[in-house]
């Protein structure tokens, strides 16, 4: 039997007692538990607004040391104390034995494990191995920060094995090097794939980790549901702007119901749904387009920067008018209209003279 198969078999739906199955389902909660009183209030708030699991980072893997890397097992009890008073479930992360023999012990109910850890397999395996005989909770599975959807099987497969039915994936974008419009990539091609060869599989979307700043929650966490996805996991802090980890990606309780009413629930699985992917596809191809842009704006800036050491000019006619002809005919091998072309190179060429200018004009070497 293949991996593949093994996991179509018996995976569980994510359902939970008080948990509406006909919506998606919707975790919340600070990106890192900072304090009894800062867990309490925002469980709270969120419980009002009809949330019912709660989430929050006890062991907070930093990209660098320094950083805050989370308050330790004492959070546990502020999570216990978060079930006592407002009657929801919790969620926390987990990146070793230790970690999960401390969250099950103290009745955390649904474990997470992040993109770091499972892009690890020897950590996975030292997780899956803390699981056995632990079978009713439920494991969720970030992709891994690198793009690699063997390896994202692969860690669900260790829990799976481990005797873990109860098993979803949280899709939270992939790492990339340089600036761009979101934190972490979408790469959307990736979920689609993993729900194609295990449908059964409920995927999460993290659209806080995903767009890396509070107004991309709605449209990515819109997007996701457009796309099928089952539910979302979103941070929300009582107080965001003081948070922390992460404080640019999280939302109040109140903003956040907000952006969840807003959110339109489709009802069929019909054409308009096919529509949405496709628009997908073009947001997709829109993104790459931008970047690639943003690429030749830097060379163009380089550009700049040797004409300005060697005193010549920005614009150089017999260079355009070649790549405007070069263009041209490239356009019309690949099906477009060349002088559709030529408009837009018209465009990006204005935009990297006056980038250029800027550069010859600045006081810097
Ligand atoms: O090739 C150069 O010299 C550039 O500065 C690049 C570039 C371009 O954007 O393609 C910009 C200005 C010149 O008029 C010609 C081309």
């Amino acid at each position: 039997m293949t991996d593949r198969q093994q996991l179509l078999q018996d995976i569980k739906p994510l359902s939970f007692d008080g948990v509406n199955p006909d919506k998606p389902l919707v975790i919340a909660g600070p990106c890192s538990a900072e304090s009894e009183s800062q867990v309490l209030d925002t469980a709270k708030s969120l419980a009002k607004n009809g949330i019912k699991i709660f989430r929050a980072g006890i062991w907070k893997p930093r990209t660098k040391p320094g950083g805050f890397e989370g308050v330790g097992i004492k959070g546990l009890l502020w999570l216990q104390e978060v079930k006592k008073e407002t009657g929801m479930l919790t969620a926390t992360e987990v990146a070793n034995h230790e970690h999960v023999i401390a969250a099950l012990d103290s009745g955390v109910d649904i474990l997470w494990i992040g993109a770091r850890t499972s892009a690890n397999p020897f950590a996975m395996q030292e997780i899956a191995d803390a699981l056995k005989g632990h079978n009713d909770v439920t494991v969720l599975v970030k992709n891994p920060v690198n793009p690699d959807i063997e390896l994202w099987i692969g860690a669900m497969l260790r829990i799976y094995n481990a005797g873990v039915r109860r098993i979803g994936a949280i899709h939270r974008g992939f790492s990339t090097y340089g600036k761009h419009l979101f934190r972490n990539e979408p790469q959307w091609h990736i979920p689609i794939e993993l729900h194609r060869r295990i449908p059964n599989l409920p995927i999460l979307c993290d659209p806080s980790h995903m767009g890396g700043k509070r107004e991309l929650i709605g449209p990515i966490s819109q997007q996701a549901l457009d796309m099928g996805f089952n539910g979302l996991i979103i941070e929300s802090h009582c107080n965001p702007d003081c948070a922390l980890s992460d404080a640019k990606q999280q939302v109040t309780p109140d903003s956040l119901n907000l952006i969840i009413n807003t959110l339109v629930l489709r009802q069929t699985k019909q054409s308009t749904e096919n529509l949405a992917l496709l628009r997908q596809h073009i947001d997709e191809c829109d993104n790459e387009l931008l970047e690639v842009l943003s690429r030749r704006m830097a060379i163009a800036r380089e550009i700049g920067q040797y004409k300005k050491e060697h005193n010549m000019q920005v614009v150089q006619a017999q260079r355009y008018s070649t790549m405007m002809s070069q263009r041209h005919n490239q356009a019309e091998e690949l099906g477009m209209s060349g002088d559709f072309i030529e408009t837009v190179m018209q465009a990006v060429h204005e935009e990297s003279v006056r980038q250029q200018i800027r550069v010859i004009n600045s006081n810097a070497l």
